[in-house]
């Protein structure tokens, strides 16, 4: 069965075959922000706030959102990194998104895409990213290593995606210092947040920080999820579809 995470890596493959025939160079010079020392730093849980326009499991979602105006109110609010969804097909995000977001604040910039190969990594760098996201189920052990060490060369933070215990044993054998539990199954899109729960039983003791993704809408999630392990949170839809952003952020930053 063709799975819309199938799909999407497939359309990505098109969009990195155009951005390598193209031949851009993606030169920079620069300090990455690291979102991993603000964790381990911090006394609060923190909170990774997207800027997320549409998905394939919801549609439109905040489709005129103004991006920098969302991140400032992000980063003014106490949210510890912003995460620039930058895929065009389906998320109708834009690299742009993510420049003119990196120009206007100070905290941590994830590139939230679907890397599968280097050169969206240089393009990550070179327009400001901090964070790259690797998607364990997208991408096998040899890719992940190779994706992971480029990153770790210009010094960018890595969020390594896990949803099940097998993805979760890869990322722990590469030594991912930042993982993602997606509660969200890329292939059916069920969401639940005992997902977070059940990884975090048996392997919460491990060496990393753990990021509970997808389905967070309340403080009391975001209070289960603490007492779950997570250090930190990445919340999407429900922050683009608050009526009053600020107050939102506010209330998921809960005190560890
Ligand atoms: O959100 C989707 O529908 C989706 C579908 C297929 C691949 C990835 C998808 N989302 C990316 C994400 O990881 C979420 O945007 C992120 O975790 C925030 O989720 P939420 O708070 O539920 O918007």
């Amino acid at each position: 069965m063709t799975t819309i995470l199938d799909k999407i890596m497939e359309k990505k493959r098109e969009e990195v075959s155009l951005l390598k025939q193209a031949g851009l160079s993606y030169t920079a010079d620069r300090t990455p922000v690291s979102f991993y020392d603000r964790v381990i730093a911090s006394k609060t849980m923190a909170l990774i706030a997207e800027v997320k326009r549409a998905s394939p499991s919801k549609g439109d979602i905040n489709i005129g959102v103004n991006p920098v105006e969302q991140a400032s109110t992000y980063a003014e609010n106490g949210a510890d990194a912003v995460s620039v969804l930058t895929d065009t097909p389906f998320f109708k995000g834009t690299m742009d998104d993510l420049k003119s977001v990196k120009e206007n604040i100070s905290i941590p910039v994830l590139n939230k895409d679907f890397i599968m190969d280097e050169v969206q990594i240089d393009r990550a760098y070179a327009s400001g990213g901090d964070i790259i996201l690797l998607i364990a189920a997208a991408l096998n052990d040899e890719e992940m290593h190779r994706l992971y060490r480029h990153s770790k060369e210009y010094g960018l933070d890595v969020l390594v995606e896990v949803h099940d215990e097998a993805e979760m044993e890869r990322a722990l054998k590469m030594e991912a210092n930042i993982i993602g539990i997606n509660n969200r199954d890329l292939r059916t899109f069920e969401t639940s947040l005992t997902t977070t729960e059940r990884l975090l039983r048996s392997y919460g003791k491990e060496n990393a920080i753990f990021v509970s993704e997808s389905g967070i809408k309340t403080q009391e999630d975001a209070i289960r999820l603490k007492e779950a392990g997570a250090k930190a949170l990445l919340v999407g839809e429900t922050l683009m579809r608050a009526g009053n952003v600020a107050e939102a952020v506010r209330s998921l930053k809960v005190d560890l």
